[in-house]
C-alpha cells in the first residue's frame, strides 16, 4: 500500500481527476481546470523533489491526467501507472522534457505536453544577464563591496570584457537561442556566429536588417555567420551561450577538448540544461584560466554543484531561474493545465507551438485545443484547424 501524501483538493465533485505534483503560480490554471469539471488535487508535500514512489501515490488508481515538473523522472513506471489509473495526459510545466521518456509515454498512449514560447524572452533575458554579469564581473564586484574592501577608484579594479563589437556565439539557435542572439546584437552591437542543425533564416534576416540600419546611421554594421561546426563557434566567439535541447547529441557537448578551443578570455553561458557541459572539466578549466568566465543557470547534477565550482570567482551561478518571472510562470502553468485538459476533453492539438499567445489572454476563453503536445504524431492525435 502506497504511503499517504498531502494534497489540497479543488472542486471535489469534478468528473475528471487531475493531479498537479506542485503548487504553481497564479490561479487561472486552477480556474480553467475546475470550470471544466476537473477535480484538481495539488500536492502540498514540502520536499522539493518528489520521488517516483511519491508520484505513484499521487496517481493512485483513478487519475485522468497529471501536471508534473522537470525535476521528476517520468518513465515506464509512472506512465504505466497513469494508464492503469485511466489517464491519457501528462504535461511538464517546462519547455524542456529531457526528464520524460517519450517512448514509454507512447507505449502507454499518454500525450506529453510542454510549455514553449511563453518563456522564450524571459529565459533569453536571464542568459543575457549572465553574459553581462560574467563579462563585467558584477557578482565579484558586489561581494567585494559588501565585504567593505572598496577604498577608492583604481585603474585596474575589476576590469572585465567589453561586449560592443565582439562576437557572440550561439549554439542551438531555436526559440530561446535566437531571442538571446537578438538581445546581444541589438543591445551590444555584437556580431553573430551560430551553430544549429537547422538554418535560422529569421535570425539571419534580423542581423542583416539591423546591420543596414547601423550602416545608414554611420556606424559599423553588425554581421552574421552560420558556422559549419560547433568548434568554429567555440574558436571564434568572445561570448558563447548554449541553448540546445538536452539529448544524446548534446550531452557533454562542452568537454575538455572543446573548452581548450575557446579563447582564454571567453565568456560561456549555460541556461539550457546542466549536462550539456562536463562540469568537472569546466571547474578544471576555470581554475587553469582565471580570465575565462562562466554564467550558469543550470548544473549537471541539480541541485548540486560539482566540487570546486562554488569557490570559483570566475563563475556566476544562479539556481535555474531563467524562466522565473511572474507572468511567465503563470503562463507556463496555464499551458501545462490546458495541455492536460485538452487531451482529457478530446480536443485537437494546436497547429503551431511557437504561437501560443491565444491561450495566454487572461480576458478570453482559450481555444479548444492542446497548446503543445510533443508526441502528437506518434499518438496520431488530430491537429487543430483554428
Ligand atoms: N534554464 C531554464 O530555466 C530554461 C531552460 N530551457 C532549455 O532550453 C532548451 C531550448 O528551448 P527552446 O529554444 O524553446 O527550444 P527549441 O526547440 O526552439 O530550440 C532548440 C534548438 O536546439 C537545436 N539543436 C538540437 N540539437 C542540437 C545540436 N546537437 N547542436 C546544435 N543545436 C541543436 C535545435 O535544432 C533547435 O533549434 C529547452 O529544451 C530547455 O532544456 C528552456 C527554458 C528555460
Ligand atoms: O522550461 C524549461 O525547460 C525550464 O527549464 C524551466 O523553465
Amino acid at each position: 500500500m502506497a504511503k499517504p501524501i498531502s494534497i489540497e483538493v479543488w472542486n471535489p465533485s469534478g468528473k475528471y481527476r487531475v493531479v498537479s505534483t506542485k503548487s504553481m503560480p497564479g490561479t487561472r490554471w486552477i480556474r480553467l481546470l475546475t470550470d471544466n469539471d476537473c477535480r484538481l488535487e495539488i500536492c502540498t508535500e514540502t520536499k522539493t523533489i518528489l520521488s517516483v514512489d511519491d508520484i505513484l501515490a499521487l496517481i493512485g488508481d483513478h487519475c485522468h491526467g497529471v501536471i508534473g515538473q522537470l525535476t521528476e523522472d517520468w518513465g515506464e513506471v509512472l506512465f504505466s501507472a497513469l494508464k492503469r489509473a485511466g489517464g491519457t495526459a501528462f504535461s511538464n510545466m517546462a519547455v524542456g522534457y529531457n526528464n520524460v521518456d517519450v517512448d514509454a509515454a507512447n507505449r502507454n498512449g499518454i500525450a506529453i505536453g510542454n510549455t514553449p514560447g511563453v518563456l522564450t524572452e524571459t529565459t533569453a533575458e536571464l542568459a543575457a544577464s549572465l553574459s553581462v554579469a560574467a563579462a563585467r564581473r558584477i557578482v565579484e564586484a558586489d561581494q567585494f563591496m559588501r565585504a567593505g574592501l572598496y577604498d577608492g577608484w583604481l585603474p585596474h579594479l575589476f576590469v572585465g570584457n567589453l561586449l560592443k563589437g565582439q562576437t557572440v556565439g550561439v549554439i542551438g539557435a531555436g526559440r530561446i537561442g535566437s531571442a538571446y542572439a537578438r538581445m546581444m546584437i541589438e543591445g551590444f552591437k555584437m556580431n553573430l556566429i551560430y551553430f544549429d542543425l537547422y538554418q535560422s533564416t529569421r535570425l539571419e534576416k534580423f542581423v542583416t536588417a539591423y546591420g543596414q540600419f547601423l550602416k545608414a546611421n554611420g556606424e559599423p554594421p553588425v554581421t552574421w555567420k552560420r558556422a559549419s561546426s560547433m568548434e568554429e563557434v567555440l574558436r571564434e566567439a568572445d561570448v558563447i551561450s548554449l541553448h540546445p535541447v538536452l539529448d544524446k547529441t548534446t550531452y557533454h557537448l562542452i568537454n575538455p577538448e572543446r573548452l581548450a578551443m575557446m579563447k582564454k578570455e571567453a565568456v560561456l553561458v549555460n541556461a539550457s540544461r546542466g549536462p550539456v557541459i562536463d562540469e568537472v572539466a569546466l571547474v578544471e578549466h576555470l581554475k587553469a584560466n582565471p580570465m575565462f568566465r562562466v554564467g550558469l543557470d543550470v548544473f549537471e547534477d541539480e541541485p548540486y554543484m560539482k566540487p570546486g565550482l562554488a569557490e570559483m570567482k570566475n563563475a556566476v551561478v544562479v539556481p535555474h531561474i531563467a524562466s522565473a518571472s511572474k507572468w511567465t510562470r503563470e503562463g507556463m502553468a496555464t499551458l501545462a493545465a490546458l495541455n492536460v485538459l485538452g487531451k482529457i476533453k478530446g480536443y485537437p492539438v494546436w497547429g503551431n507551438p511557437n504561437a501560443v499567445e491565444p491561450f495566454l489572454d487572461e480576458n478570453a476563453t482559450p481555444p479548444p485545443a492542446c497548446p503543445s503536445i510533443v508526441n502528437s504524431k506518434q499518438l496520431g492525435l488530430p491537429s487543430s484547424k483554428l
